[in-house]
């Protein structure tokens, strides 16, 4: 059991889980974008582990970006997300693959999808660590899944709680 802040959190996803998993993105990721030069892009702040153990896969030639975006507070998202930080490269006529640390209500992804689509790229996949079906009720496809989780408010592997525990190995559950 651990706490950060107010909060009690208890392990959930081991690191070896989280490892196969990325194995498996990655191995997808490799034989799909074979010779395509794709860019893949993460999605700041809490994908920047899971964009590393990704990128650092990938066999062939590609680019590598970021952008920053932030909706949530404590353990809820607002509703509102806000682009802190976005593209600085042109993505015209590119194929993009998307880095996510996790697919919650898919508000995230709305607006990456509108960012996106001015930017004229080629087209976009989705890749994300943990997605949370129960929560998601958006049309953009989830091509690239590591794991499904039930609609529980996790931290680990980049999720923060307020500001902490993005530096976690593995991955906790709030204790209920
Ligand atoms: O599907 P959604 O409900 O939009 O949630 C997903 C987003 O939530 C988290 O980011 P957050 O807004 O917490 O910012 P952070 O990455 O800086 O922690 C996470 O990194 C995703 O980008
Ligand atoms: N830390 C954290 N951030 C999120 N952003 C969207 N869902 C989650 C979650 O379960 N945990």
């Amino acid at each position: 059991m651990i706490k950060l802040h107010d909060l009690e959190f208890e392990p959930y996803i081991s690191e070896k889980e989280i490892n196969q998993a990325i194995e498996e993105i990655s191995g997808k990721l490799n034989e799909d974008y074979k010779g395509k030069m794709p860019v893949f892009i993460g999605v700041l702040n809490g994908s920047f582990m899971v964009a590393s153990e990704i990128i650092k896969r990938f066999d062939h030639d590609c680019e590598v970006s970021f952008v920053k975006m932030g909706s949530y507070v404590g353990t809820q998202s607002t509703g509102n997300v806000k682009t802190l930080v976005g593209l600085n490269q042109n993505l015209k006529g590119r194929q993009v693959v998307l880095l996510e640390d996790i697919v919650d209500t898919g508000n995230t992804l709305v607006e990456l999808d509108k960012i996106l689509t001015e930017a004229g790229v080629e087209d976009y996949k989705v890749a994300t660590l943990f997605l949370k079906p129960e929560a998601y009720k958006k049309n953009i496809p989830v091509k690239y899944v590591g794991l499904e989780i039930p609609n529980k408010f996790i931290v680990g592997f980049g999720l923060d709680y307020d500001g902490l525990g993005r530096n976690l190995t593995q991955v906790y559950k709030r204790k209920e």
